[in-house]
């Protein structure tokens, strides 16, 4: 099985269904525990401590990267020493396989 993290997302501007909540709690599987999905099923989120501001930019900025070179991007809260993520599909109101390869992308950068 190919892993999330190898996948690259593909263009969604509406039209298919999102995620069941089976689905998407069988695709949590395949992320890190960081990942918390949302009660009603149509998001996930994770949050990051940093040691300052310095190693929050540099991963916010790699964040960043992933989001333009997959076309697919979070919400993002950030401040020093912290950012949290949420991903969720908006074209379709809930998740797509989008937000859990760029989940898995994302949990594969290196920690500084
Ligand atoms: C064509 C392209 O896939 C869409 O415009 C993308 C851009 N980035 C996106 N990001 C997120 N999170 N949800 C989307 O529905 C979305 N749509």
């Amino acid at each position: 099985m190919t892993s999330l993290a190898e996948q690259r997302c593909k263009p969604c501007e509406g039209g298919v269904a999102p995620l069941t909540l089976d689905e998407a709690q069988a695709l949590m599987k395949q992320v890190s525990g960081d990942w918390q999905l949302a009660a009603d099923g149509k998001s996930i989120r994770a949050e990051w401590k940093f040691r300052n501001f310095y190693h929050t930019m540099s991963f916010v900025n790699a964040v960043a990267h992933i989001a333009n070179a997959e076309d697919h991007h979070p919400d993002m809260e950030v401040g020093y020493g912290y950012c949290r993520l949420n991903f969720n599909t908006h074209a379709i109101g809930g998740l797509s396989q989008n937000d859990f390869i760029c989940a898995a992308k994302v949990d594969a950068l290196p920690r500084t």
